[in-house]
């Protein structure tokens, strides 16, 4: 069946304060990960510490935007991670395996996006930190 068009609002006020609810609720959702998933603390302080990096070495406009999609890539994975975790400990606090896969592949995620972050983080900073050594 064709999905129907959604209704055009007819009281725009009313959906923008939902649509201001919506993101209130979802920077709620980045606060409670932060302050419950020490694994989002060491994501913050890497963040840092890439941010001043490419400051530092003054990263061309299409490095700092491999950069920023890698960065937000690996806090997005974590965040679903973490949204994940909390549904499978909701729905089954007691071991079960399907329980454990969950958790495994949604970690397998965060793992697969912080290799690749780091493969681009390896060819953007690379160059510049072995050059810095006076090695190369
Ligand atoms: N309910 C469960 N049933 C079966 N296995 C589970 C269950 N809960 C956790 N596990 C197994 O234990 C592993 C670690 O689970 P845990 O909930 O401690 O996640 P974590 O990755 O250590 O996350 P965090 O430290 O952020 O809470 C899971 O990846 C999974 O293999």
């Amino acid at each position: 069946m064709p999905e129907s068009k959604p209704p055009i609002p007819r009281r725009f006020p009313a959906l923008l304060r939902k649509r201001a609810a919506s993101f209130g609720y979802a920077f709620r959702g980045v606060g409670a990960a932060l302050r419950t998933e020490v694994h989002l603390w060491f994501h913050a302080a890497a963040t840092g510490v890439v941010a001043g990096l490419g400051l530092y070495f003054g990263l061309e406009r299409w490095e700092w935007a491999a950069v920023v999609l890698a960065v937000g890539a690996v806090w997005c994975a974590e965040l679903v991670n973490t949204a994940i975790e909390a549904v499978v400990n909701l729905v089954s606090p007691d071991y079960h395996p399907l329980a454990g896969r969950a958790k495994d592949v949604a970690a397998g995620a965060v793992l697969v996006m912080a290799l690749a972050a780091l493969a681009v983080g390896l060819l953007v900073f690379g160059p510049r930190l072995w050059a810095l050594g006076g090695i190369g």
